[in-house]
């Protein structure tokens, strides 16, 4: 099938039966003008990314920023969150699959937050059918029959928020001008373009979530297309809600900002902890200091993540914005009732602590979880929407705090080829075109992936990158535990003779053996699917 494009514009891939309602001329007109106007500022502001990232690598530490001190002391709060975003205190989260898009909704959740990142392989079909799924999702049509089950939503349903992809991933697919789009205006305009006013109408609203920013400069970019989008599309300024994950260690020394740049459109930020672990260890990777210990022992109670998920607390309420909670990776386990209630345990704590702390909601990544994570926060919350009243001026948190990475040890033998395993399952899973799987009862996505490939090339390269019984982690001995974890992921994964395992066994030695650093396991991936 072909479909008419704008002037100047070329979409390189399969128009599948369908697509043609989302790729409608209109919609493609919007991404062409939201590129042509931003477009090169995206690209800047990757640049001054990797110019930052050759400072970190030389030796600087970050720290406040002088330059915007006056927004730090000054007293300013964002604008007043809508109705439709007051009570969030369970969201899920999952990618933008039709059948779980209905479940989510369904799940009793206040919230739920479906997405085109970190759970999702961003491939043509996955991004246009979940365009399709948004649509259906808004407008109470969505539905589905599966395996001898219907699925339909309930008449109340969680107040849906979107993740588009960041600002580093590129929608190869549709050119302008001859260059490939931002992926995350890509998805954003063409979710604009069909549902916003649909939303408006139903008493919501187009509500956002903001992944793996950097600087408060890219924020602004987002807050400019936010007011550009408002005025093509006839929409007040303002309408728009954002909530930014505060995902990348220098966005945690810019919060303030953020919140800031965002105030007509900001919905407060969320403590995205595994995308947060991973940018530690990439910011740092070269420091001859740094090097943390087994990916299980780096938990919300290490030092450096404490001192994050207070400071953003204590802001956000500061501000009059919601503080979202992250996600505990622990899913329900079947079939084993005393390792399920270990997991179910650890979720209640995690929940248990954020509310305790302050927090106004988290996320989960289950609907088996939603009503023990409600149950935590109500023991707080009561019959209040949310407690952005509770202000936290006891919480004082230094640069050297949020830089205190710790703990270093133990590193073991099973922590390394947990990491190889997970590695591979992942990346194989994600090139099938699944980007969220369950491995070893815990659920992974490219952020929870991401630290298990970047530890393996840091350990490999610090001098701190020695196992508990004395043995220095190395190419060699990582390049002999590949093919024997492979082994075990064919025996693991449900389509485990998928030759995308074995190339995600030469992705991940590429990857963790090689002298250069890739920014993000999803460039390189993508150029293969
Ligand atoms: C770091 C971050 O970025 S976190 C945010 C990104 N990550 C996520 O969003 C995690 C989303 N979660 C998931 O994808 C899944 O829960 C997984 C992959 C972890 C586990 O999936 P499964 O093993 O298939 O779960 P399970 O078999 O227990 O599912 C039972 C039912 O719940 C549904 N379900 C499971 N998780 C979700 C979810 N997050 N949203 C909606 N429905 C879900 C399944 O579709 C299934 O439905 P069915 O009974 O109608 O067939
Ligand atoms: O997106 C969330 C994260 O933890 O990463
Ligand atoms: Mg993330």
């Amino acid at each position: 099938m072909t479909i008419a494009t704008p002037a100047g514009m070329e979409i390189t891939a399969a128009i599948q039966p369908g697509f043609e309602q989302i790729l409608v001329p209109e919609a493609l007109e919007l991404v062409a003008r939201l590129t042509r106007a931003f477009e090169p500022r995206r690209q800047q502001l990757l640049a001054a990314r990797a110019e930052r990232a050759r400072r970190l690598d030389a030796g600087e530490r970050p720290d406040f920023l002088p330059d915007t001190a006056h927004i730090r002391d000054g007293d300013w709060k964002i604008a007043p969150i809508p109705k439709a975003l007051e009570c969030r205190r369970v969201e899920i989260t999952g990618p933008v699959e039709r059948k779980m898009v209905i479940n989510a909704l369904n799940s009793g959740a206040d919230s739920y937050m479906t997405d085109f990142e970190d759970s999702n392989t961003p491939n043509w079909d996955n991004q246009i059918t979940g365009q399709l799924n948004m649509r259906d999702a808004v407008r109470h049509t969505i539905a589905l029959e599966q395996n001898g089950k219907s699925y339909k939503l309930n008449d109340k349903v969680a107040t849906l928020v979107v993740r588009p992809r960041g600002w580093h991933l590129d929608e190869k697919h549709v050119l302008v001008d001859g260059k490939r789009v931002s992926g995350g205006i890509f998805d954003f305009a063409l979710f604009m373009f069909h549902n916003a006013k649909e939303q408006l109408a139903r008493g919501a609203g187009p509500y956002f979530y903001l992944p793996k920013m950097e600087s408060h400069l890219e924020a602004r970019l987002w807050n400019d297309i936010f007011v550009m989008t408002q005025n093509e599309l006839g929409l007040p300024q303002g309408t728009i809600k954002a909530t930014v994950l505060i995902e990348t260690i220098l966005a945690a020394f810019e919060m303030d900002e953020i919140l800031y740049e965002l105030r007509e459109h900001s919905a407060g930020l969320n403590a995205g902890r595994w995308d947060y672990i991973f940018s530690c260890i990439k910011k740092f990777k070269l420091d001859k200091d740094f090097c943390l210990a087994d990916r299980a022992k780096v938990t919300m109670t290490a030092p450096f993540m404490r001192a994050y998920a207070l400071l953003l607390l204590k802001t956000c309420h500061k501000r009059g914005a919601p503080a979202i909670g992250g996600m505990a990776a622990l899913i329900p386990i079947k079939n084993d009732p005393e390792k399920n209630d270990i997991a179910m345990g650890g979720v209640r704590n995690d929940k248990a602590r954020d509310a305790l702390d302050g927090y106004d909601g988290g996320w989960v990544a289950h609907p088996g979880l939603v009503k023990l994570a409600m149950t935590e926060f109500t023991r707080v919350l009561g019959d209040k929407p949310n407690q952005i009243d509770k202000q936290r001026p006891d919480i004082d948190v230094s640069a050297a705090e949020l830089l205190d990475f710790k703990p270093e040890a133990p590193i073991t033998e099973a922590g390394l080829r947990y990491n190889i395993n997970v590695g591979i399952h992942y990346l194989g899973a994600w090139l099938a075109g699944n980007g969220c799987v369950p491995i070893h009862n815990l659920m992974e996505d490219a952020a929870t992936a991401e630290i298990s490939r970047s530890q393996v090339w840091q350990w490999i390269r610090s001098t701190k990158g020695v196992l508990e019984d004395g043995r220095k982690v190395t190419a060699e001995m990582v390049r002999e535990m590949i093919p024997q974890e492979l082994e075990k992921v064919k025996g693991d994964a449900p389509n485990g003779d998928n030759p995308s395992y074995v190339r995600a066994a030469e992705i991940f030695e590429q990857m963790s053996t090689s002298e250069s650093f890739a920014e993000f396991l999803t460039l390189p991936l993508y150029e293969e699917i």
